[in-house]
């Protein structure tokens, strides 16, 4: 039996699948659900895994993982339902869209799952927070707990959270790639080879997130160990208050919430 049957392989959709092969999942105890022949022969050749153009393949799969847009997946849900049955566990990454509203067009007894990952599960540095729904047993939540802990670190929340989870970690990855691209250009502007300035950037922020978290020191505190009296750090992080930085995070992440609950309805 599959265990396993990815619909949709995107940029998230690929990014799991990436990270569970990477991990060790067997290439044969997944399926991958795409309809077009061009982007199916890639999948085949970068991951050597199945890929089918038929949604039917969800029938007796232990898990169907749904990775299509928000937009798309009550139709999928729509052709899948016929062919799912009771023990089976439906997981849904899709922003905003809640559990009720998929529990609502699967058969009674199909567990649902919805999990907020992000894009570093390419590398297996994701992290993924989940919730299970009423059909859901501790052991169809433990084995989604499984699955996505292939892609990095896995937190179970409740569902009221997932609007905010998906403005801080979701989406968060391109907030992150956002200021190492704005700290690239301002140092080729200050005079160093793009390479340098990459390379500056990128382990910076490496850097401060793995000690952010391997201390577990306030980042308010490492920002003060930063910043010596009268000193260059200061004059920096000066210019970021008065252009209303700190705001700008804040009404970001409230637009991103927001838009996630708007998808709800998508
Ligand atoms: N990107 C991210 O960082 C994150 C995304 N998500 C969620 O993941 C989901 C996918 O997002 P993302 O990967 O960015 O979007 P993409 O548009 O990159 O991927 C969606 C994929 O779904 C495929 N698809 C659509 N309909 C079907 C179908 N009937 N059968 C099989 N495949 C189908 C599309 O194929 P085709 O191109 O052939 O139409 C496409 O490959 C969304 O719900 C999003 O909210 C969650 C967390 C983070
Ligand atoms: O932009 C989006 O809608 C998706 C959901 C979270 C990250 N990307």
């Amino acid at each position: 039996m599959t265990k396993t049957v990815l619909v949709g392989a995107g940029a998230m959709g690929e990014a799991i699948l990436a990270g569970l092969l990477k991990s060790g999942r067997p290439a044969d105890s997944l399926v991958v659900v795409e309809k077009r022949a061009e982007r199916a022969a890639e999948l085949v050749a970068a991951h050597g895994v199945t890929v089918s153009d038929d949604l039917g393949v969800v029938a007796g799969a232990e898990q169907v993982l749904l990775a299509v847009k928000p937009q798309d997946i009550f139709a999928v849900l729509d052709e899948i339902a016929p062919s799912l049955a009771a023990g089976q566990t439906v997981i849904s990454i899709a922003a905003g869209v809640t559990i009720a509203s998929i529990e609502a067009r699967v058969p009674a007894g199909v567990a649902v799952v919805r999990v907020m990952p992000n894009t570093p599960a390419l590398v297996s540095e994701g992290i993924s927070a989940l919730s299970g729904g009423l059909a859901a047993t501790g052991a169809q939540v433990a084995a989604a707990e499984e699955l996505m802990s292939a892609c990095g670190t896995v937190v179970v929340v409740p569902e009221k959270q997932m609007d905010a989870v998906t403005a801080v970690s979701g989406s968060g990855p391109a907030y992150v790639f956002y200021v190492i691209d704005a700290m690239v250009e301002a140092g080729v502007h200050l005079g160093l080879p793009r390479p340098t300035a990459h390379q500056l950037a990128v382990q910076t922020v490496l850097g401060s997130a793995v000690m952010a978290r391997d201390t577990g020191t306030h980042p308010a505190v490492l920002r003060e160990q930063v910043t010596s009296p009268a000193g260059t750090t200061a004059a920096a992080l000066r210019q970021l208050d008065e252009r209303g930085v700190r705001a700008a995070f804040l009404a970001a992440l409230e637009a991103c919430r927001d838009r996630s609950a708007e998808l709800a309805g998508s």
